[in-house]
């Protein structure tokens, strides 16, 4: 045995796992698709350094404590307090578990409108999936400083929302030296793939006792923008899709900047805004050839989408 390693970092849990949970209120029926990931930390060192099992949790028991928050939870409509629930019941079941990682995607599922009598409706229990991208929610529930002490950190988001804009997009009056190929253009097509991230300032958590864990009660919504409110997921897709439609785009890296700062500005409990934005190239086909003219940047008409490589920009803009 080798005295010159040791174990620096442990965490472990389950992945993945898949969760659809109806509400019925009476005919009017509420969906939720949930991929959860659910890891542990806490005394567990042994289970790596000596085979010492009796201190693991299965990770088949943590996707059950899944599927039961699912069931049991008041809170399961909303991913955010879904995640918190989660995450608290694992941290305060365990006695030696100090904290828990709980990462919720959620998909899409929209009412179908239909035709009625007094014009269109949403229908009380037919959905449809309109988009490929999901809400996120990152949540941190420790309880390191103690069991009645919980402190919760949560960052939620968005990802895969595509987007794609035909003009009001330029690339100009960067570096040029042996390696430059690329032209300047005053005029581009703009495609991404948009990947938002907020946190939230860490809140306190009630801390429930062993007979309240299944009806823990999370506060109400409060101050605009704070972890509670649960406005700020429509308002950040809202102001992202506003910003990237009017932006008269400099570069990928302008674009974000101003998308953050509307984030923050509209979203006061909000402490962090991070973006990953591929740049997704469409490139204008040369037809030079055969004598036609597909170049000119305003005026191209035919392009090649490429899927890679593709830029990758990226940045975390914060509240002083
Ligand atoms: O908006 C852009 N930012 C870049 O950094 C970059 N680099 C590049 O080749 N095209 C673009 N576009």
């Amino acid at each position: 045995m080798s005295d010159s390693s040791f174990l620096s970092h442990a965490r472990y849990g389950k992945d993945k796992v898949r969760v659809f949970r109806v509400v019925r209120e009476g005919k009017w029926h509420h969906i939720v698709e949930y991929n959860v990931q659910a890891l542990l930390e806490g005394d567990i060192a042994t289970s790596y350094t000596e085979a010492d099992n009796s201190v693991v949790v299965a990770t088949d028991s943590i996707k059950n404590i899944t599927y039961y928050i699912a069931k049991i939870s008041p809170h399961v409509l909303n991913p955010e307090r879904f995640a918190l629930h989660l995450a608290t019941h694992l941290v305060s079941k365990y006695a030696h578990i100090h904290k828990a990682f709980v990462s919720v995607e959620q998909l899409r599922w929209s009412r179908i409108p239909v035709e009625g009598e007094q014009g269109a409706t949403e229908h009380p229990h037919a959905f449809i999936r309109d988009g490929d991208d999901k809400r996120i929610v990152k949540v941190e529930v420790d309880a390191s400083a103690g069991k009645d002490k919980l402190v919760a950190s949560v960052t939620a988001g968005i990802s895969d929302l595509l987007v794609l804009k035909t003009t009001e997009s330029a690339f100009t009056n960067f570096v040029r030296d042996k390696y430059t190929t690329l032209k300047e253009v005053d005029d581009r097509i703009l495609s991404t793939s948009i990947d938002l991230t907020y946190t939230f300032a860490p809140v306190a958590l009630p801390s429930p006792t062993d007979a309240a864990l299944e009806e823990f009660v999370l506060p109400a919504d409060l101050a605009p923008g704070s972890v509670w409110d649960a406005a700020v997921p429509a308002r950040a897709r809202t102001a992202t899709l506003a910003l990237f439609a009017a932006d008269n785009s400099a570069s990928v890296q302008a674009t974000l900047y101003r998308m953050a700062q509307r984030v923050l500005a509209q979203n006061a409990g909000v402490q962090h805004v991070a973006y990953a934005l591929p740049n997704k190239h469409y490139i204008p086909v040369d037809m030079a050839y055969l004598g036609v003219e597909n170049l000119v940047p305003a005026q191209a008409e035919v392009f090649v989408p490429v899927a890679a490589p593709s830029g990758l920009i990226t940045a975390t803009v914060s509240r002083k």
